[in-house]
């Protein structure tokens, strides 16, 4: 069993986190009433509006402070400093001066052994697709491969949990795919993922999906019963929807397929292209 799985939960229990503490009037707060276990290897997706409360969510579960905190925060398997945090935009986030030394900066961070380090920096450069590119500086390097060495660095701290906030969102199809790709290899290999994201049809019915209106979280709960809700009555609104979000275009034609009557009765309503495929082979 990989050395993550064990532990005990990130826990946090009735947390506020208030509005900007410098102003006169600190404004509506950016959380509130916060209440989430994240268990060890587990795959969470945290969706929601913009303003929502998901950034601040997921900065304080990647043990970032902020100011104005309330509540408890309990770290369990994700330990006591700060887990990698991979941002929308990289450039704010690269120390080195190529894709290596961010990698090597990475590890040095973990305390591995400056003899070990260049054996293991190139085993993550090969896996994560860098190597060719490795020693080229920022400027010659697309935003797509910036974010796959913010990646790389990042999975090179071998942390028990990663946070990516947004981390596909500029990025063409190519490049977002290999960073999920590295994501999803990381969390089957037992890293604990929080995955902020806008790409609502990108859910995976069975996965997790906390969602956010206002600081709160509105919705926890598996992709499909968040796109499509339970049988939802004709005029109801899904939880997807009730979050000011709109519907992905398969859910959507799902929920008017099976109002139609056109879908198999009782089987659950297809989110995925697969399902699609299975869905539209009967009768
Ligand atoms: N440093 C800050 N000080 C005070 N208020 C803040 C600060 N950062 C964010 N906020 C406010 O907190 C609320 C939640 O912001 P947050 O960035 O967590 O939302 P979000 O869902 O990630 O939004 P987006 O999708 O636009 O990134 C917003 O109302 C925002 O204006």
């Amino acid at each position: 069993m990989n050395e993550h799985l064990s532990g005990n939960p990130v826990l946090l229990s009735a947390i506020t986190v208030s509005g900007n503490p410098e102003a006169e009037e600190n404004g509506p707060l950016r959380l509130n009433g916060i209440d989430l276990k994240l268990e060890a290897g587990e795959w969470l997706n945290l969706v929601g509006v913009n303003g929502s409360g998901k950034t601040t969510l997921a900065r304080l579960l990647a043990g970032l402070t902020m100011e104005g905190i309330r509540g408890t925060i309990e770290r369990g398997f994700a330990g006591n400093g700060p887990s990698p945090y991979v941002m929308q935009h990289p450039d704010a986030q690269l120390f080195g001066e190529n894709p290596r030394e961010e990698v090597n900066f990475a590890l040095e961070w973990r305390g591995i052994p400056a003899d070990e380090i260049p054996g293991k920096s190139d085993s993550v450069l090969s896996w994560t697709g860098l190597m060719p590119i490795a020693d080229l500086p920022w400027e010659q390097l697309s935003g797509g491969q910036r974010q796959l060495a913010a990646v790389a660095a990042s999975a090179a701290a071998e942390a028990p949990l990663l946070v990516f906030d947004e981390a596909t969102s500029m990025l063409d199809e190519v490049s977002r795919a290999s960073v999920k790709q590295i994501a999803e290899q990381l969390c089957q290999a037992g890293t604990a993922v929080v995955w902020v994201t806008q790409r609502l049809h990108e859910l995976e019915p069975l996965q997790r999906v906390v969602a956010m209106a206002e600081g709160q979280i509105v919705y926890d709960g598996p992709g499909r019963r968040f796109l499509l809700g339970d049988g939802r009555a004709e005029t109801g609104q899904t939880p997807c929807e009730l979050c000011g979000l709109r519907l992905p275009y398969l859910a959507a034609l799902a929920l008017e397929m099976n109002r139609l009557g056109k879908l198999v009765p009782g089987a659950p309503l297809p989110v995925t292209p697969a399902e699609w495929r299975e869905a539209l082979m009967w009768p």
